[in-house]
């Protein structure tokens, strides 16, 4: 197979005897920061969600990550994961930290105003405080199954009265794969 029948077949381009990726082929911006915020989410110990949140700044750079964590030294193997427990102290809600939260703490700028976040889920009431805040002024979400929670209602409420936009985002892709095996590692380039 010579180099323009095997650029054909893994959907790549044969630019001055280059292997390129055809246009299409590149994932839209939008779905690599949701795409951030998923891989993000990978590093969840929660159990029963998991949720990833990316900060990107108006040059369309990532200025902060997070996931759903315990806090800095209380140990994700001690303290509780549990849900609607007998008693409230072995509940995960009085102590992990959102996704959000992790996201702003751990900025990479001096100050996240007027950033975007994507987010896994719509964030909570708490989280919005925070993302308020800190000067975000966009919320991109995925899933919005709390909807009706007294939590996200009081969200929007805030966002709608200071201004925040936020809004559904549907990814063209229904997944993006990550095979380290795809790229040939001593040259750094797709493996033939
Ligand atoms: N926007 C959000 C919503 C939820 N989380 C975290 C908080 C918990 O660890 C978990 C939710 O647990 P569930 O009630 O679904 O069992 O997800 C977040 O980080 N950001
Ligand atoms: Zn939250």
């Amino acid at each position: 197979m010579d180099l323009a029948e095997m650029t054909a077949n893994m959907s790549l381009q044969n630019v001055n005897g280059k292997l390129q990726k055809k246009r299409e082929d590149y994932i839209d911006w939008r779905e690599y920061f949701m795409a951030m915020a998923f891989l993000a989410a990978k590093r969840s110990k929660d159990p029963s969600s998991q949720v990833g949140a990316c900060v990107v700044n108006k040059e369309n750079k990532i200025v902060g990550i997070g996931y759903n964590g315990m806090p800095l030294g209380c140990d994700d193997e001690v303290f509780p994961w549990g849900k609607n427990t007998p008693s409230p102290l072995d509940s995960k809600y009085l102590y992990v930290c959102h996704a959000e939260m992790n996201a702003i703490l751990n900025k990479n700028a001096a100050d996240v105003k007027d950033c975007s976040i994507y987010v896994g889920l719509f964030p909570c009431n708490e989280c919005a405080k925070i993302i308020i805040q800190s000067g975000i002024k966009e919320v991109i979400y995925l899933s919005d199954k709390h909807a009706h929670k007294p939590e996200t209602v009081a969200s929007k409420r805030m966002f709608d009265a200071v201004g925040v936009k936020y809004w559904q985002f549907t990814p063209k892709n229904e997944k993006i794969e990550i095979n380290f095996s795809d790229i040939d590692w001593n040259n750094m380039s797709p493996r033939k």
